[in-house]
């Protein structure tokens, strides 16, 4: 659906995108993450004719996509059915698809029992969920999404993947920024962009199975962030709640152990469990954005 070449872009001085290819095809779901001014925005904004690349070529078949930007400006002062006309009869919609396909899109985004409430009274969720639906009237085969979840309260973004896992059951093409982990998990492909560049693209299984280190659990009593800050060999540490989780190089294990058990006890901490388990998309994240 999209096939793009050796895309660049600058603004000035700043680089942008950096020859950046590209493919996604029909019924994927391709994640696009990286840290802020990786250059996401930048490159959809190319993607859909925003944006004149400096270099390079992009084709998006059909050039049939729906566009939510990252600040959609939604009319505050129009209720939600209305917002859905406003943007039908900028497609140049008749008022009679409109009113059928708004009927149909409502109900998949289950807003239709807010279609008479101003914009501007619906919660951060559902307000996204209106731009989704105004990104859906001219029925899209490709949708095209700039962190749509940015900001939204948890269950409202497991939400919001819900019906775009039920879009994309029905045939709909996605690519998605987005600045959470566990919706890139939510991908069949994942594209990790780093200053103008993809670092990696390729599957999460893929991308989790080829993770270039080791991911460790240890149980402690220290609660001290930054307990392993400065240790040899550590990439990466984090405490969640009452673990740490550590990313490390290729280690012998039984080495490495003790070295975590002895350096804690010199901090006059004690060590309560170390466990290896498996890599997860934030540790790849951490990986590629070179503990950043
Ligand atoms: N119109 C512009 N003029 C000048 N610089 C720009 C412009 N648009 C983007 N940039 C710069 O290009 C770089 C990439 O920005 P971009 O918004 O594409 O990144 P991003 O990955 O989408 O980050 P974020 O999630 O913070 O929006 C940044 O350094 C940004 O400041």
């Amino acid at each position: 659906m999209i096939r793009a070449e050796g895309i660049s872009k600058s603004f000035g001085q700043i680089e942008a995108v950096k020859q950046i290819d590209m493919i996604v095809s029909e019924g994927e779901i391709v994640g696009l993450v990286g840290p802020d001014g990786a250059g996401k925005t930048t490159l959809m904004r190319i993607l859909v004719d925003l944006l004149v690349p400096d270099e390079g070529s992009v084709r998006v078949f059909g050039r049939e996509y729906g566009y939510m930007p990252q600040r959609f400006s939604l009319y505050g002062d129009l209720k939600v059915i209305e917002n859905l006309i406003f943007f039908g009869s900028l497609y140049g919609l008749s008022k009679k698809i409109i009113a059928q396909r708004s009927e149909e899109i409502l109900a998949l985004t289950n807003l239709a029992q807010f279609k008479d409430r101003f914009a501007d009274n619906l919660s951060g969720g559902m307000k996204q969920k209106l731009a989704l639906t105004c990104a859906l009237v001219t029925r899209p085969r490709l949708l095209i999404l700039d962190e749509p979840t940015y900001g939204v309260d948890p269950e409202s973004r497991k939400e919001f993947w819900k019906i775009l896992y039920d879009l994309n059951g029905q045939g709909l093409t996605i690519l998605v920024s987005t600045p959470y982990m566990d919706e890139a998990e939510l991908c069949t492909k994942v594209a990790f962009m780093d200053k103008g560049r993809f670092t990696a693209f390729d599957s999460p299984k893929k991308l989790k199975e080829e993770f270039p280190g080791e991911v460790w659990e240890i149980g402690s009593d220290s609660r001290d962030p930054g307990v392993f800050d400065h240790v040899p060999g550590i990439k990466d540490s984090s405490l969640f709640g009452d673990r740490y989780r550590l990313i490390t190089e290729s280690c012998d294990g039984q080495a490495f152990e003790q070295m975590i058990s002895s350096m804690l006890k010199e901090a006059g901490y004690g060590l309560e469990f170390i466990r290896q388990v498996p890599s997860s998309m934030e540790d790849v994240f951490v990986m590629l954005s070179g503990g950043e």
